[in-house]
Parts: C-alpha cells; sequence; structure tokens
C-alpha cells in the first residue's frame, strides 16, 4: 500500500554499475583484461587501476568465481587499492560464489586493517544505498567498542592519553560553549566542551563517575568520555573557560552540531540512568558501577540479579512508537496537540510500547487510545534516539481505516478523574496545510516541530510522498 514510501526510502538501492560505451572501453571486457584488472588490485597496482577505472571500467565486474577487484586487494591486505576502490564507489556488499564478501576474505587472511576499513564503508555504505534517513541525535561518528569497557587498563592508559577527549555533564546537564563557527547551521547555538582528563582531575571527585562513548572508527588513540562534574562548582568551571555554560539536554540538546549531539544522547541517558538506578531493582541493596558505565552490578552477593544476565543491571532504553498517520483517501494527515506544546504546534501521536506488544500494533493502540482512529496497515521509516532521558522514538507511517476522531477515546473516562489528558486535541491537516505549517507561513500560526525532531521528519516525509513540491 505505501510503496511509494519505500522507493523514497529503502527501496532505492543504487546500482552502481558503470556502462561502458567507446569500442575501446568495450575491449577491456575481454578475458585478458579482466585478469589486468582483477591482478592490478591484487598487487596494489593503484596507479594502473586508476587509469583504468577513469576509462569506464565495470568496477564491480567478477571473474569466473565470483571475485571482485576489492576482494583480491582485501586477500592481500592492499589499503592504498582498497581505498581507490572505495572511493570509486565500488559495492563492498558482494559475495564471491562461496558466498565471502571482501570483510570474510580481508579477516580470514588476517588483514585487520583491511577488514575494518571496508566494515566501516559497509556501514556507510547501507545507510547511503538504502537512502535511509539518520534523524538528529544518532549521526554517531564513535564505534563504541563494548569490548575495552571491560579493559581497565587500556582504559586507564586511554583516560590520560592526550588524544582522548572528554565531554563533561552536570547532572542533566552539558558543558558547552556558545558557537562561533558560522559555517555551521544557524540553529547550532552552542559546542560541547572539549577537554583532557588531566585538566580537570584535580578538581573532580576521587572516583567520578566517567562513560566510555567509544573510540573513532579505525583509531583506537582518539576516544571519547563523558565526565560527571556535579561535584563542581560553576566558580570552578568558568576558570577553565569564561564562556563555560550548562545547557539543559532537553531542550538544549537542539542546539548543538549533529555529531556533538549524538554523543549528548548517549552520555545524557547513561548519566539518568545511573542517577535514578543506584539501588538494585531485585533487592534494593546498592549497586557500583562496572564496565565503564554501561553496568550497575548489586553489592549482594546472594542475589538473583547476580546470577545469570538481567536486565536490571543494564542502562535502560525506552521504546516509543511515533507515526504519521494518513488518511483513508491519502489525503491528509492526523496531528495531535499535547497540553504542554507550545501554542500552535501540532506534532504526530507517539507513544510508549508496551510489554510483549509488536511495534505495528503499538501505533494502532496509540492511535486509537489518542484520537479515536483506527490504523490499519504500518510501515517504519526511521528512528531517534531522544535524550529525554533516554526514549527509542521508532517513526513510522500508518494508513487509518477510519476518520471520525474522538480524542484520548479509551482514557476518556480515567482522565476525567485524574485530570490529565494524553492530547488536548487531534485534526485532519491537509497537505497543502502542512507545506503552510512547515514553511511558518500559516495564517492562524500553526507550525509542526522543529526539524531536529523525528516528528518533523515524518511530517515532511509524508509531504514529499504526496509529491509536493517541497
Ligand atoms: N522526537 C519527537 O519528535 C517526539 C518525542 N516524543 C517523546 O515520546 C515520549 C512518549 O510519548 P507520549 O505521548 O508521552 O507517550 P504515551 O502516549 O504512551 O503517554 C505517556 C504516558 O505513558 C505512561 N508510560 C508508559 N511507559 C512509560 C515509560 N517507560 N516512561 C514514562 N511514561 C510511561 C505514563 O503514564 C505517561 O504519562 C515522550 O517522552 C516524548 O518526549 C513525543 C512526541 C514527539
Ligand atoms: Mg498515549
Ligand atoms: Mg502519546
Ligand atoms: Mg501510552
Ligand atoms: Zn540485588
Amino acid at each position: 500500500m505505501f510503496s511509494r514510501t519505500f522507493a523514497s526510502n529503502v527501496g532505492n538501492k543504487q546500482q552502481n554499475i558503470r556502462s561502458i560505451s567507446t569500442s575501446m572501453q568495450t575491449k577491456f571486457y575481454e578475458g585478458q583484461s579482466v585478469e589486468r584488472y582483477m591482478d592490478g588490485a591484487a598487487s596494489g597496482r593503484t596507479e594502473e587501476l586508476s587509469l583504468l577505472l577513469k576509462g569506464g571500467v565495470n568496477i564491480d565486474m567478477k571473474n569466473e568465481k565470483g571475485w571482485t577487484a576489492l576482494m583480491f586487494a582485501a586477500r592481500n591486505g592492499q589499503i592504498p587499492t582498497i581505498k581507490l576502490l572505495m572511493e570509486n564507489g565500488c559495492d563492498v556488499n558482494l559475495m564471491n560464489a562461496t558466498g565471502q564478501t571482501a570483510v570474510d576474505i580481508a579477516t580470514f587472511w588476517n588483514h585487520k586493517e583491511a577488514a575494518d576499513l571496508i566494515t566501516k564503508q559497509l556501514k556507510d555504505s547501507r545507510v547511503e544505498d538504502n537512502k535511509q534517513f539518520v534523524n538528529y541525535f544518532g549521526h554517531s561518528t564513535l564505534d563504541r567498542a563494548a569490548e575495552k569497557r571491560k579493559n581497565t587498563k587500556w582504559l586507564k592508559n586511554t583516560m590520560e592519553n592526550e588524544n582522548t577527549t572528554f565531554i563533561c555533564f552536570h547532572g542533566n546537564s552539558a558543558l558547552v560553549v556558545p558557537n562561533t563557527d558560522t559555517s555551521l547551521p544557524k540553529s547550532v547555538k552552542f559546542c560541547l566542551y572539549h577537554v583532557q582528563y588531566s585538566n580537570i582531575a584535580k578538581h573532580l571527585n576521587t572516583d567520578p563517575l566517567v562513560i566510555f562513548l567509544g573510540h573513532e572508527y579505525n583509531n583506537e588513540e582518539k576516544a571519547w568520555f563523558a565526565v560527571d562534574i556535579s561535584s563542581i562548582s560553576k566558580s570552578v568551571y568558568t576558570s577553565w573557560d569564561k564562556d563555560l555554560e550548562l545547557l539543559a539536554a532537553y531542550p538544549g540538546g537542539m542546539m548543538l552540531r549533529k555529531e556533538d549531539a549524538s554523543l549528548l544522547a548517549q552520555a545524557r541517558a547513561l548519566f539518568a540512568w545511573h542517577e535514578r538506578y543506584q539501588f538494585c531493582a531485585t533487592c534494593g541493596s546498592p549497586t557500583v558501577v562496572e564496565e565503564c558505565g554501561y553496568k550497575r552490578r548489586c553489592q549482594d552477593k546472594e542475589c538473583k540479579s547476580q546470577k545469570g544476565v538481567h536486565n536490571t543491571s543494564y542502562p535502560r532504553v525506552d521504546p516509543v512508537v511515533i507515526m504519521l498517520v494518513e488518511s483513508q483517501d491519502g489525503k491528509s494527515c492526523l496531528l495531535g496537540r499535547q497540553k504542554r506544546f507550545p501554542h500552535g504546534m501540532w506534532s504526530c501521536l507517539a507513544g510508549f510500547v508496551e510489554p510483549g506488544e509488536t511495534i505495528e500494533d503499538a501505533c494502532r493502540r496509540e492511535v486509537f487510545e489518542e484520537s479515536g482512529i483506527k490504523v490499519g496497515y504500518v510501515e517504519y521509516h526511521s528512528c531517534q534516539p531522544w535524550p529525554n532521558p533516554s526514549q527509542l522514538m521508532i517513526g513510522c507511517l500508518g494508513r487509518a481505516t477510519s476518520s471520525k476522531i474522538q480524542v484520548s477515546s479509551i482514557l476518556q473516562t480515567i482522565v476525567k478523574q485524574v485530570d490529565y489528558e494524553e492530547l488536548e486535541d487531534a485534526q485532519w491537516f491537509s497537505r497543502e496545510t502542512i507545506l503552510q505549517m512547515l514553511a511558518r507561513q500559516h495564517k492562524e500560526k500553526l507550525f509542526v516541530p522543529p526539524e531536529q525532531a523525528i516528528a518533523h521528519t515524518l511530517i515532511k516525509h509524508w509531504v514529499k510522498m504526496t509529491n509536493a513540491n517541497l
């Protein structure tokens, strides 16, 4: 039903095949030339390969065993050749006749650097190929390197390393400096303050909460940590830099560069978890931090949580569905208003996923509870870590099977008693009205959430999907 959505979301895989048009280039398909191309890759003759690629060779051509040039380069750990092929857009996902990818081959032959390099591209290309939308707060550039979290020696050395960067948190807020880089979008008002541990260590508690965020891909030397500085007063941190200030993670986190925002989303969720889960959920004993911020272990050795793996010991992520619901005729979409929203703002309906519930059913239930609208087909669009404090917003598109809105239909009786309403109002909006709201040109000053919110992404996607001129 939503095939047009898929066309603009996940179905548009680029075929990255280069056609060869001239007769000279066509000759290249002859056996000898294939061999020359493959041999060039295996031997690392980058200049020759570069010329062949400029001549229009099919970069992903395969030999009779299904091997590509990238696979040959991976077989011999030819780093510059691998880089050249990837820069020229080779397909890193291809498999040979026995089902091995270039990463498998590099790994098998012990070329770790080559395997890591191709793996990184693989991740990037998945995003690129699928045209998958990455929302604000989701642009992490770090390898979380979970295996390092237990390696105390590596952690200690790395924390002290001058290439390592610390970001600082004080309760719910991050330490920031005003942005002075005018090349960044206007919405970027602040930058996370970056500091080395040695510069702040003397001001910290004896054992501050430190969280390992990860290191840059293929570079263990460039590691990132977050540290709790709540024991430090304003006069102390402003002595490091007079422009320093504390920025509340939400909504302040919307005013950062996208890379900073993802670091904030990761750190903020973990700090909030540590603050709220000081005691064991199973027996009530105090807990201690392990795995550089990624685990809390009960101090009672007899506690059930010590036996086996228990999710009470690990950081929380709360799944929330958020959905753009399209009317039966496809001409309008359903938006709602919560009381706490700024005047004039309308957004997608959203709600926490409940235990034992599918994403699709959660969308249908929340929409029905909040608006009385029934939803049939549901599909996934994209997601967003939401640091308020640790939701994972699962963005979906849904098709309504009814049209009569009854706000908080199911909750209405309870709502009266507890004086709380999920939504103050819900309405259908035409595409034309949505366009005015997106452009902030609506005559009654109605608008939708800012582009940092996944609600904005979904609304804009629906407008594009319905062929509006955006
Ligand atoms: N990024 C975005 O564009 C948007 C993000 N959101 C976020 O989604 C979240 C959920 O949306 P709502 O409409 O409020 O959900 P909702 O419709 O499920 O109602 C919230 C109520 O659900 C209950 N609840 C169930 N599980 C909960 C949990 N794990 N944590 C807290 N409360 C829980 C509480 O009674 C709460 O008052 C909100 O925290 C909001 O910050 C909401 C809309 C847009
Ligand atoms: Mg709800
Ligand atoms: Mg809701
Ligand atoms: Mg709910
Ligand atoms: Zn316990």
